[in-house]
């Protein structure tokens, strides 16, 4: 193992993507997720999801910046054995049986776990080649190879997305006993928030290539309010709340009632009530309002450098 002693699974410094046409698809993404989490990363379609998780297990090379899986750089063949990956495409071998690919994951992981991955085969067809299978089917085959191989940071994309509810149950559950048992690292990307809220501690959420929010979800929502308010019907809600110390993410009217997501400031004026949001309610209101200024905690690990030096230092 290659771990290194600051607590910190993931890590990104001043982080950047370009393939090889086209504009910049991440950018200046520098955050930190500590060991033990289970992070939701959400963001709108084309957001950079998929490419953050392909840099952090090492499919693809950082344009700019650094990501780093416990200390070491990411696609450092040290940090493979540690990480499992569920791609979106479910990379499985089409014409070899759901009972090969498990004899090739027990050959290829010495830590390799066979309860582990019992726990996601359940009643999958053994014989069947994989490319026979139906997309539920390929994803539960593709959780049980990434968890039996007893990964520290499991990276998985869209898992929960082909299958039904029952199933969605049973794998929130493995992904749940997995983290609980070894304190597994679990960064998981899903459009799903009410799925992933009572699932999820930490939350990175990307738009357009850039971080938005980062941290951990308790002190995300504590840093907003939901507020409601009367308002004249021809009053935009953006002039109701005009002039206010408060930072305000976003607002909707819908007859004579205006709500608000804000991060408070100083007290609330008169006749507003505040409530404490959901974690959908704080996602959406900064996917409504690509303004908002971004709002990145920093997650607590003294052991670790600074990260606006180390970026600055690359
Ligand atoms: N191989 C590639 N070559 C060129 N552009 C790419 C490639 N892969 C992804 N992109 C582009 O990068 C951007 C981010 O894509 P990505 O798949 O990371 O987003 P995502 O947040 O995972 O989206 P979704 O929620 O739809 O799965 C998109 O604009 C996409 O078109």
């Amino acid at each position: 193992m290659t771990h290194d002693d600051s607590g910190i699974a993931l890590a990104a410094y001043g982080l950047g993507k370009r393939y090889r046409r086209g504009p910049a698809v991440l950018s200046e993404c520098t955050f930190r997720l500590p060991a033990g989490r289970i992070c939701a990363l959400v963001g709108p379609n084309g957001a950079g999801k998929s490419t953050l998780l392909a840099l952090a297990a090492g499919l693809l090379a950082p344009s700019e910046g650094a990501i780093e899986v416990f200390g070491s750089a990411a696609g450092d063949p040290r940090t493979l054995p540690s990480i499992g990956l569920v791609a979106q495409e479910r990379a499985l071998y089409p014409y070899l049986s759901v009972e090969e690919h498990l004899r090739i994951g027990r050959e290829l992981n010495p830590g390799w776990n066979e309860r582990a991955a019992e726990r996601l085969i359940g009643g999958l067809p053994r014989t069947w080649p994989a490319g026979t299978l139906s997309p539920g089917q390929r994803t539960r085959l593709a959780l049980a190879l990434a968890l039996g191989k007893r990964p520290d940071l499991l990276l998985l994309d869209e898992p929960m997305a082909d299958l039904d509810p029952l199933a969605r149950h049973e794998v929130a559950g493995a992904i749940m006993a997995d983290a609980a048992e070894r304190g597994t690292t679990v960064v998981i990307s899903s459009h799903i928030l009410a799925e992933l809220e009572p699932l999820c501690d930490h939350l990175i959420m990307i738009d357009g290539g850039r971080l938005r929010l980062a941290g951990g979800t308790e002190e995300l929502i504590a840093s907003h309010d939901l507020i409601t308010s009367a308002r004249d019907e021809d009053e935009a809600p953006a002039v109701v709340l005009e002039g206010w110390s408060h930072t305000v993410v976003g607002a909707r009217a819908a007859g004579r009632t205006v709500t608000a997501l804000i991060r408070p400031g100083s007290n609330l004026p008169q006749d507003w009530i505040a409530s404490t949001p959901t974690l959908e309610d704080v996602v959406l209101g900064y996917m409504r309002n690509p303004l908002a200024p971004p709002l990145l905690i920093e997650a607590q690990s003294d052991a670790v450098a600074d990260p606006i030096r180390k970026a600055a230092a690359l």
